[in-house]
C-alpha cells in the first residue's frame, strides 16, 4: 500500500492486515504491539453497520481502521526489505527474539547480536534475549554454539541507555537490579555446557570484550579492535575479567586493558591470547565457518563432556569472581564518575 495515500481503507484490508500481523517473523517490539492494539480498540469499540451519516465516531474508526492497516503494512514491507530476518538454506530460525537472531545449520547454534543501528549495544531485552538464547542452546541438537554480531560492529557493550533517565529516588533500585541482571548473565556464560565460540566481526567494546575470556575459542576479522574502557566510564572490569584476563595475558598486559583503557587491534589481543587466531575481513566469514562446520562434525557428547571437565576446575571460583565484580559495580554505577560520563555521552554524545 502506498502510505501516503489518503484513500480509506475497507474493512476488508483492515481485516487481511490482521492476518499479516500474525505472519510476521519478527517481534515488532511492545511499543508497536501497544500502538496496534489501542488502534484495533478504536475500531473494535465503534464497529458496527454503518449509516450513512458520518457521526464522529465513525470518523475516528476509519482512521483507526486506517492506521493500523497502514502500520502493518510498513513493518511487513520492511521485514521483506530486511536482509536480517532472512536465512540461508538448510538453516532454522528460533523463536520469538527481538534483539538477537538464534538459528542453527550444521550442528551449529548461532546467536547473532541484531541491532546494527545501535552497534548491537546491549540492552536489558537483549541481555535477557541472550540469556534465553543460550538456555535453549545449551539444550538443543546442537554441537557447538557461535556468538557473533550484525553489521558492521561486534557490539558497543552495554546500552548506556540502561543508565539513562533514573528518577534520582530510582538511582539505588537501578544500581541493585543492574548487579541482580548482569551476575545472572555472566553466569549464564559460566554453566553453558557446550563449546561456545566468539566469532568477532568488528569493534568489541566493553562487556562484549570481557566475555570473550569465558568463551572457548575467539576468531577474529583483523577489522576487530578490543576495548574495556572502565576507568574513563568510572565502571570497573565485570565478565570474570578481573580474574581471568590477568590469567590469559598476565597481569601488567591485563592492567593496560582493564585500568588504563588500551584498545588493542585484532593482532594485539591475538598475541596477548585474548583471540585464538585473526583472518582477513574480506575471506573472514567464509574462512571461520568452514572451520566451525569441520569443528561441529566432531562427536558432539565427547566436546560436551571435555568442555565441561576444564570449565569443572575454576566454576566455583568463576562464580565467586562474578559476584564481587557484580557487587562492586553496583557501588560504581551510584557514583559521580559514572553518572557524569553516562550524562556526556548523551549530552554531547562524547565517544569512545
Ligand atoms: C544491566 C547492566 C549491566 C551493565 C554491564 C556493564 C558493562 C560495561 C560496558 O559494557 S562499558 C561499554 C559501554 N559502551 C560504550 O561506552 C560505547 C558508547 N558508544 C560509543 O562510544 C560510540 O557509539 C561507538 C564508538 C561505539 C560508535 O561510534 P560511531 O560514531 O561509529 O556510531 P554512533 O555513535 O553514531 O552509534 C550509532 C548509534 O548507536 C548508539 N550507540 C552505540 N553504542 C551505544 C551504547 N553503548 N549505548 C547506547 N547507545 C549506543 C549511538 O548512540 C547511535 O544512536 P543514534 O543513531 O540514536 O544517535
Amino acid at each position: 500500500m502506498d502510505r501516503t495515500s489518503t484513500m480509506q481503507v475497507s474493512q476488508q484490508d483492515f481485516e487481511k492486515a490482521q492476518e499479516q500481523v500474525k505472519l510476521l517473523k519478527k517481534d515488532p517490539g511492545n511499543e508497536t504491539k501497544l500502538k496496534l492494539y489501542a488502534l484495533f480498540k478504536q475500531v473494535g469499540l465503534t464497529y458496527f453497520p454503518r449509516k450513512p451519516t458520518v457521526s464522529w465516531a465513525a470518523s475516528r474508526e476509519d482512521n483507526a481502521r486506517q492506521k493500523y492497516t497502514e502500520l502493518v503494512s510498513s513493518l511487513v514491507s520492511a521485514e521483506s526489505a530486511d536482509p536480517k530476518t532472512d536465512t540461508s538454506p538448510g538453516e532454522s530460525r528460533h523463536g520469538d527474539y527481538e534483539t538477537v537472531l538464534v538459528t542453527t545449520k550444521n550442528s551449529i547454534t548461532k546467536i547473532m547480536f541484531n541491532r546494527p543501528e545501535k552497534k548491537n549495544a546491549i540492552n536489558h531485552k537483549m541481555y535477557r534475549e541472550i540469556m534465553k538464547a543460550l538456555e535453549e542452546a545449551g539444550k538443543d541438537d546442537s554441537t557447538i554454539a557461535v556468538i557473533t554480531g550484525n553489521g558492521d560492529y561486534y557490539s558497543s557493550g552495554n546500552d548506556l541507555n540502561n543508565f539513562a533517565n533514573i528518577q534520582p529516588s530510582e538511582m539505588e533500585k537501578m544500581a541493585k537490579d543492574g548487579a541482580v541482571l548482569l551476575k545472572e548473565f555472566v553466569g549464564h556464560f559460566i554453566d553453558f555446557p557446550k563449546p561456545l565460540i566468539a566469532v568477532v566481526n568488528g569493534p568489541a567494546v566493553g562487556i562484549c570484550v570481557t566475555l570473550l575470556g569465558l568463551c572457548d575459542i575467539v576468531y577474529a576479522s583483523d577489522r576487530a579492535t578490543f576495548h574495556s574502557p572502565f576507568s574513563e566510564l568510572g565502571q570497573s572490569p565485570e565478565g570474570c575479567s578481573s580474574y581471568l584476563f590477568p590469567k590469559i595475558m598476565g597481569l601488567a598486559k591485563a592492567n593496560e586493558i582493564l585500568l588504563f583503557n588500551k584498545k588493542l587491534t585484532a593482532a594485539e589481543a591475538c598475541a596477548w591470547g585474548l583471540v585464538t587466531e585473526v583472518f582477513p575481513d574480506s575471506t573472514f566469514q567464509k574462512e571461520v565457518w568452514a572451520r566451525l562446520e569441520a569443528y561441529a562434525s566432531l562427536p558432539k557428547n565427547s566436546l560436551a563432556v571435555s568442555k565441561q571437565l576444564l570449565r569443572s576446575m575454576e566454576k566455583e571460583k568463576l562464580h565467586a569472581v562474578n559476584s564481587k565484580e557484580c557487587e562492586v559495580l553496583q557501588e560504581r554505577w551510584l557514583s559521580d564518575e559514572c553518572i557524569n560520563a553516562v550524562v556526556s555521552f548523551f549530552q554531547k554524545k562524547a565517544k569512545l
